[in-house]
């Protein structure tokens, strides 16, 4: 029985006619054209996004999405922020579409298109007894995919929702087409929807390497070490604006590219010592270098999008405030505490060396950040909210007795100008979801639930 409906299974509206159909065909025709038309083969895949340490800025090829410099992230836990996709293939789908957050949005963008191509040249034979389906190589050339994907985290707000997304889709895809390539070869496919999304395909702390090929096979992403390598580092990110930036990434970069001196003696000169300096600070936890290293190269990039025409401007004046409350503590201590960077957006994100240090880091952002007086303590902190306890506040009421930092002689409050804060760590990278509760599409439509 099985051997018969797996004999083959083609999409309907690629079935030969009748006329045309050899005996082998015909045989098979009836139980496998009947399931053609009924199933549905899903996956579903979580990625997490990251945060680089040492920055991408400029492309020296736009289509390929091939960059000017090396980068280094890194990978931020996908228990706090994280994309969820699930895709689906059947021959009953007569069109490849996406849903992002719940709404469906148009997949005829090149970059798109790139990981669709990539990733369907590879494919693989699938079969699945149990559902008695089975899938040629050739035959995903023909069928099409449904894509439903969320972001726990506001998308193009600077939180490298298109790093996430990015990955998600091309780990996603090549688990159900069953493309067999390692995670390296799949950041190259990644690379080419969201520069930064081929860093999301590993945990912990990745390298982007820049490469030298033209057609891009060498610019890949490499692990330099797992998450549980450094993992009393804590991450605080203050969420300043989650509204859609003006400039996106993709647009200031290529103005960047086209204008600025300063980007290239920052790809030339400066990048290329810091990305050794920074490897070398990642293996030996050495949190003074790594903190001045990062801090340096946000500095840089921002410098960097100042020396672009017309000027972009991503940080905003609380972001300043915060670079300002990090850089003084950090003088006061003698030696770092807080490392902060900011992406293409006024959030920043500040890794502190150790629990207690991000305990003390909170303390001090609560302080000078209250939330509005309508604001629930529960939504003001997201991820990790354990650490509430370490600084012993309950209630929101609590953030008013906070003391202020004895390093800084300003006490004004900027009340709500930060919408939320999120606590999380390095994490790991992507996974399958087997569990059928965390699929975005019904299984028995192939559309969004
Ligand atoms: N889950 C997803 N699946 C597919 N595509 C996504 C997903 N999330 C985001 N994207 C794509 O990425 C775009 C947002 O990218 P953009 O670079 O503007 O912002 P960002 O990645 O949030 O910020 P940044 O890269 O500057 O930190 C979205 O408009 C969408 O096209
Ligand atoms: C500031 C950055 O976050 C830039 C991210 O740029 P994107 O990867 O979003 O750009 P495209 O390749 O055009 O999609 C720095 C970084 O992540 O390295």
């Amino acid at each position: 029985m099985l051997f018969c409906i797996l004999l083959e299974i083609r999409p309907p509206h690629f079935l030969a006619p009748a006329d045309q159909l050899s005996d082998s065909d015909r045989s098979g025709s009836c139980s496998s054209q009947k399931m053609a038309d009924n199933w549905i083969l899903t996956v579903t895949a979580r990625t997490p996004t990251n945060i680089a340490v040492i920055k991408y800025w400029g492309k020296r090829d736009e289509k390929l999405i091939l960059p000017v410099n090396d980068s280094i992230s890194v990978t931020l836990d996908p228990d706090h922020l994280c994309t969820t996709t699930t895709v689906a293939v059947s021959p009953s789908f007569d069109k490849d579409r996406i849903w992002l957050n719940g709404e469906e949005i148009s997949l005829s963008s090149g970059r798109f298109q790139s990981c669709l191509r990539e990733i369907r040249a590879r494919a693989g034979d699938v079969e699945d007894e149990t559902k008695g389906i089975k899938i040629s190589k050739k035959d995903w050339e023909k069928l099409h995919v449904h894509i439903a994907s969320y972001n726990n985290f506001p998308t193009a707000a600077g939180l490298a929702s298109s790093a996430a997304g990015l990955a998600c889709l091309v780990y996603s895809l090549a688990k159900l087409m069953n493309v067999n390539e390692d995670n390296s070869r799949l950041s190259s496919i990644a690379r080419q929807g969201s520069g930064s999304a081929c860093r999301s395909l590993y945990g912990g702390f990745v390298k982007w390497i820049m490469g030298k090929e033209e057609k891009g096979g060498d610019s890949i992403a490499v692990q330099i070490a797992d998450e549980k390598h450094w993992d009393d580092l804590v991450i605080i990110i203050a969420v300043v604006s989650s509204r859609q930036k003006e400039t996106s990434s993709t647009s200031g970069m290529r103005d960047t590219v086209e204008t600025s001196l300063l980007l290239q003696h920052r790809a030339k000169e400066v990048v290329p010592r810091r990305i050794i300096k920074m490897e070398e600070a990642i293996k030996n936890r050495d949190f003074e270098s790594f903190a001045q290293l990062t801090c340096a190269d946000s500095n840089q990039f921002h410098a960097v999008c100042l020396d672009t025409y017309p000027p972009i401007f991503y940080m905003n004046d609380t972001s300043h405030r915060i670079i300002s409350i990090v850089e003084k503590w950090n003088r006061s201590k003698g030696i770092p505490q807080v490392a902060y960077t900011f992406d293409a957006g006024p959030n920043a994100v500040l890794i502190a060396r150790n629990r207690e240090v991000a305990a003390d880091l909170l303390q001090r952002l609560l302080f000078y950040f209250p939330p509005n007086s309508d604001t629930n303590l529960n939504s003001y902190l997201l991820g990790d909210k354990s650490i509430l306890k370490d600084i012993g506040v309950e209630e929101a009421k609590d953030i008013e007795g906070l003391p202020a930092p004895p390093e800084l002689k300003a006490t004004q409050k900027y009340r709500g100008d930060v919408s939320y804060f999120i606590c999380t760590r390095p994490g790991s990278g992507p996974t399958l979801l087997s569990d059928e509760s965390h699929a975005l599409l019904d299984p028995a439509t192939g559309l969004p639930k």
